[in-house]
């Protein structure tokens, strides 16, 4: 059995697939050369860089299972697929902390305008150190805040649990009723119960000091000119999820009237080329959809990629 890590694959996953007897190639096989060459394997993994749409899934008649190492499937054609057959994993619950982390980085950082200063203190040698000191002079604490999770999945979940342990009042939405109790666990083992509150969405923009978005790109914005009006002024709002959730002309324009008084995005509309008016704007904390971009992660996913993969074809 031969499989392609086309987008890489952590070494302990990697091996335990080696150990189990298959052949692992990691060489990235851009996306123009896939049609011809992936029919010579009988699995591929990717995140989600790499494509695996109808026309490739037709020239590879062979392929027994297309694993996504991460949440997001919407670079698969998940449903073509499975109809031939194939099947189609994920790793959904490996990188929620991760993701979780991430956007409290971006809060941290709007919170205490460190985008902007790390932009500004390296001016050619010459750094105003006192006018940036007043400039960055009205920070706000997270905690004592209200956090408005969008989407109670496993990362909003862990979102909330972070939010919590700040010290953060935390509001959620989702099409669905969801458990609001939330345990927090410290390091002495002693766990103590907490409770999340379930709103409707407008009661959220309504009532949050931060938003962060937890929920899939279905095809249109959530968050545009209409949302924005109904947020708080001065809100923060992170996403960490899917490009096209939030309608980038929206934000910007609710940057610009100080409606929103910052954004940190790690997802975009057009990956990998985001809109240069988001890249170059003051109050935009930006990262390159790194969510699930930690060591850790990245091992609980090659370990469990490894985990299913060998489940799934232990003895065909
Ligand atoms: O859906 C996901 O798991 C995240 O967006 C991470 O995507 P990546 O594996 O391409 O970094």
């Amino acid at each position: 059995m031969r499989i392609l890590a086309n987008d890489g694959i952590d070494d302990q996953g990697k091996l335990m697939l080696e150990n189990a007897g298959f052949q692992v190639d990691t060489t990235h096989i851009p996306q123009d050369e896939l049609m011809e060459k992936l029919p010579q394997y009988d699995v591929i993994t990717v995140r989600s860089a790499t494509k695996v749409r109808k026309e490739l899934i037709d020239a590879c008649p062979n392929l027994k299972i297309i694993a996504r190492g991460g949440v997001g499937m919407d670079n698969i054609d998940v449903q073509y697929a499975r109809d031939k057959g194939i099947t189609v994993i994920n790793t959904p619950a490996a990188s929620s902390i991760s993701v979780a982390e991430l956007v409290f980085a971006h809060l941290f950082n709007g919170v205490r305008f460190l985008y902007d200063s790390q932009r500004k203190m390296p001016v050619e040698g010459q750094t105003n150190f006192a006018g940036l000191k007043k400039a960055y002079a009205k920070g706000v604490e997270l905690r004592g805040k209200t956090l408005g999770v969008i989407g109670y999945g496993r990362i909003g979940h862990e979102t909330a649990k972070m939010g919590l342990s700040l010290g953060m009042n935390v509001l959620v939405a989702d099409t669905f009723p969801v458990n609001t109790e939330i345990s927090l666990t410290f390091f002495d083992g002693q766990s103590v119960k907490f409770n999340v509150k379930q709103v409707p969405l407008e009661e959220l923009l309504q009532n949050a000091d931060f938003i962060s978005l937890h929920v899939p790109f279905l095809g249109k914005p959530l968050i545009g000119a209409e949302e924005f009006s109904k947020m708080k002024n001065g809100v923060g709002i992170v996403n960490a999820s899917r490009g096209g959730i939030i309608d980038e002309t929206a934000l910007i324009n609710s940057l610009d009237s100080g409606k929103v008084a910052f954004a940190g995005l790690d997802v975009f509309e057009n990956e990998p080329q985001p809109n240069n008016l988001l890249l170059t704007n003051a109050k935009i904390s930006l990262s390159p959809h790194i969510g699930a971009a930690t060591n850790e992660a990245q091992q609980r996913v090659g370990e469990e990629l490894a985990s299913l993969i060998i489940a799934k074809l232990a003895g065909s």
